[in-house]
């Protein structure tokens, strides 16, 4: 259930997101509430800190040209935000949000690994043990390290044996983005919660991409394709999407055709949502594409937005305030790829 705000008639939720954008004023949507976090999709990246009470981490993400668009995570109850070495954070008792950001490096997969795991003892030490939505943005995503390996691969390297240290102390992989950037470097940020509210999610029609075949790198991606977050206080339970592309099984498929890859990438998620995929994980309920919301949708090639937003503005609507980027995507024949939240 989703409660109208008396004063403001904003839609409430123990954890809410919106994006703003240049001119917009975050004041009308965040009246009666508390900011968790603030992510903007900029031109500049920067490490994250905390301002205005509460972690504000920027990404470079628009390329000359292209707005700039803020994320801003906000909750009903009072937030306490905090440093913790390189990690920013902030919590209300039931969510924490933390972001943290890994500098340009010639390998990057030992550094993945300790980040990783501070951010999973910090979550422990706070008490939000359930790891719900990572987002890792990678700068040069399909490009070499100093050894020759992709970028992607050496992350995964990284995060897969953070997850592999800490199996029997995390609930899981939780969905995720990992998707490039126009800088150097990777920032991640990640929300996590209380124990026993998040369950993961797979897709029918795409191999858990924590069993890929080693062709995809030496480590599989650790993440599930979606996590269902239980409601709490006046909310509804939320469906945190992952980056989903044209993946079938664990091939990419129509290389060079974006419209072909559009329309699987959006059946993709409208399969992994749907009311016969949450009960083959034993859960009620379901969505459809329509109740997709925070969209954001990366594009390789600039020349590919018009096509895309068509496809994007007929399966979700017209009306979604949609952010797209112009980035590259973690395998270099991947044209698009899309995330949500359902609610
Ligand atoms: C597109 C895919 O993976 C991408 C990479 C992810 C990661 O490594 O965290 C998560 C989702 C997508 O952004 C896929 O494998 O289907």
């Amino acid at each position: 259930m989703t409660v109208i705000h008396p004063e403001t008639g904003a839609l409430t939720a123990a954890l809410d997101c919106f994006f703003i954008r240049p001119g917009e004023d975050e004041r009308a949507r965040t009246a009666g509430r508390h900011v968790l976090g603030r992510i903007t999709y900029g031109h500049g990246g920067r490490a994250p800190l905390l301002h205005d009470g509460a972690p504000l981490v920027r990404i470079a993400m628009a390329g000359a040209g292209a707005e700039r668009v803020t994320e801003v995570w906000t909750t009903d109850r009072p937030v306490r935000c905090g440093r913790d070495g390189d990690l920013v954070y902030a919590e209300d008792g039931e969510h924490l949000l933390c972001a943290v950001r890994i500098e340009e490096r010639g390998v990057y997969r030992d550094t993945v690994r300790a980040v990783y795991e501070a951010a999973f003892a910090l979550m422990a030490r706070l008490g939000y043990p359930d790891l719900l939505r990572m987002w890792n943005l990678v700068g040069s995503i399909t490009g070499p390290n100093e050894e020759g390996t992709e970028n992607y691969r050496d992350f995964c390297v990284g995060r897969a044996q953070a997850f592999e240290a800490w199996a029997g102390r995390m609930a899981g992989m939780p969905a995720a983005t990992g998707i490039g950037s126009l800088r150097p470097g990777i920032d991640l940020y990640f929300l996590a919660c209380r124990t026993g509210r998040a369950r993961h999610l797979e897709n029918p029609r795409q191999t858990p991409a924590h069993r890929y075949p080693v062709q995809y790198g030496p480590k599989p991606p650790s993440f599930a394709r979606a996590t269902l977050l239980e409601a709490a206080g006046c909310s509804g339970p939320v469906l945190y999407v992952s980056g989903t592309a044209s993946i079938i099984g664990d091939d990419s498929v129509y290389p060079g055709d974006i419209d072909a890859q559009c329309a699987v990438t959006l059946a993709n998620i409208e399969a992994l949502i749907a009311p016969e995929n949450l009960g083959r994980h034993g859960m009620a309920g379901g969505f459809r594409l329509r109740d997709l919301d925070c969209v954001k949708v990366y594009v390789r090639d600039a020349g590919h937005l018009p096509t895309v937003r068509a496809h994007c503005a007929k399966a979700l609507g017209a009306d979604r305030g949609i952010a797209f980027f112009n980035v590259d995507v973690c395998r270099p024949e991947l044209l698009v790829e899309i995330e949500g939240i359902c609610r």
